[in-house]
């Protein structure tokens, strides 16, 4: 029997539309980023992580009552159990931090995965623990692979600050701590990027919104999503000076060696996260000092730019912000986890989304192997 494609082959579903959606819009032409219609920009300069959870999630801005409701809840559920703080305990100190954290929300859905998706309050609860347990769980991994126990919340701290006092017991200055919010607020939603689909396939299936989570934060773990912005810290001190980043350029072109930070499926333009995210270091420049590894990542954009700028190749959000949680005094291999921190909302818009109209997401293949194959004993192998 022959099978019909109606469709040609795309490798990465590259413009292939697999959802439809209102949660958020990229042009890539003009870079421009729209979270339910409201640019980029503005939600950085006027709002806060949260509240750009809860338009994401709830598909519009809070009021001033529900804002607070939904951030007293978060507080209210910051903390974790002692039976995960005790798993994560075990968790070997050199593992990564995105290891830990895949693991340890997973394990959420042990204690609360009833799975009654037709339930709104099944998922407000979900999405209020979500939101509230996964940066405690990121900060108690941080805590404990030092041999420290973990950092409780401080009820006095909002989102993003109460983050930076888990990592040192020691309450941000409120610059640190808006920078942070604004960092998170850039880092909530992106369409349906690698780690969004693996959470709506996996959502598809009517698993647990835990199991969602685990699979999208198992997604953007790797070098060519997430984490590359630990990459790109570990690439700017390899090359190590001004004078290097031109050789260290034509080294990878020579080797068709990617670029870290650079390049996007979707804009051909500078991603307008790594605009908003350059300008954050500049300001931490005032408080903390000038940092030379920013004199090579604009030297990096410049070369990079006179040699790729006609691909389309710019940086995306990924170049300039680990040179902010740098600048804030973060650990490199918490940068990833971080983006997740703040991924969770897009992830949970997008669960909830799928659920509105869901149908399993089961594409199909072009078959390119043979048929009727002989089985051969293993002996005559
Ligand atoms: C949060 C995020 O996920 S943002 C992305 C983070 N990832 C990175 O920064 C890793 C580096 N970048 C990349 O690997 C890619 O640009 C991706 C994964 C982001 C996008 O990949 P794709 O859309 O599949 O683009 P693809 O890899 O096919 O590249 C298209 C062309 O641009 C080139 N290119 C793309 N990115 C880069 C780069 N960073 N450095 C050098 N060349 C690049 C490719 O070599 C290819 O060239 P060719 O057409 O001559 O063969
Ligand atoms: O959209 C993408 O493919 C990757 C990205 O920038 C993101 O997830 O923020």
């Amino acid at each position: 029997m022959t099978t019909t494609f109606f469709c040609e082959y795309k490798p990465g579903l590259e413009g292939i539309p697999a959802a439809k959606s209102s949660i958020s819009h990229v042009d890539g032409q003009k870079g421009i980023l729209e979270y339910r219609g409201i640019n980029i920009e503005e939600l950085t300069k006027k709002g806060s992580f949260l509240e750009t959870a809860y338009l994401l999630i709830w598909d519009r801005l809070p009021t001033k009552e529900e804002l607070k409701q939904f951030e007293t809840n978060i507080l209210y559920h910051r903390r974790i159990k002692y039976r995960i703080r005790d798993m994560m305990k075990c968790f070997p100190e050199t593992g990564h931090p995105m290891d830990a954290l895949q693991t340890s929300a997973a394990a959420l859905g042990l204690f609360y995965s009833r799975r009654a998706l037709d339930d709104p309050e099944y998922i407000r609860k979900a999405v209020v623990r979500l939101l509230a347990k996964i940066p405690t769980m990121v900060a108690a991994f941080h805590q404990m692979r030092k041999g420290n126990d973990p950092i409780q919340p401080n009820d006095e701290l909002d989102y993003a600050a109460n983050f930076l006092y888990m990592l040192t017991e020691r309450k941000p200055d409120p610059l640190a701590a808006r920078i942070f919010d604004v960092c998170l607020t850039l880092h909530a939603e992106h369409t349906i990027n690698a780690s969004t689909f693996s959470a709506m396939v996996t959502a598809s299936t009517l698993t647990d919104p835990y199991a969602v989570i685990a699979s999208a934060v198992g997604t953007l773990a790797g070098p060519l999503h997430g984490g590359a912005n630990e990459e790109v810290l570990l690439m700017l001190e390899e090359i190590g000076s001004i004078e290097n980043v031109r050789p260290y350029v034509e080294k990878c072109i020579a080797n068709k060696q990617k670029i870290m930070g650079f390049g996007h499926r979707v804009y051909k333009v500078k991603d307008p996260r790594a605009t908003i995210l350059q300008d954050l270091v500049k300001q931490l420049f005032g408080e903390t000092g000038q940092d030379p590894y920013y004199d090579i990542a604009v030297e990096l954009e410049r070369v990079v730019e006179e040699n790729f700028g006609h691909k389309g190749i710019y940086p995306n959000v990924d170049f300039y912000s680990g040179l902010v949680y740098r600048k804030l005094g973060i650990p490199d291999d918490l940068f990833t986890p971080i983006f997740a921190i703040a991924r969770v909302a897009g992830w949970l818009a997008h669960w909830k989304e799928q659920l509105a109209v869901n149908r399993i997401f089961r594409p199909t293949q072009v078959y390119t192997g043979v048929h009727n194959a002989p089985y051969i004993p293993i002996e005559e192998r």
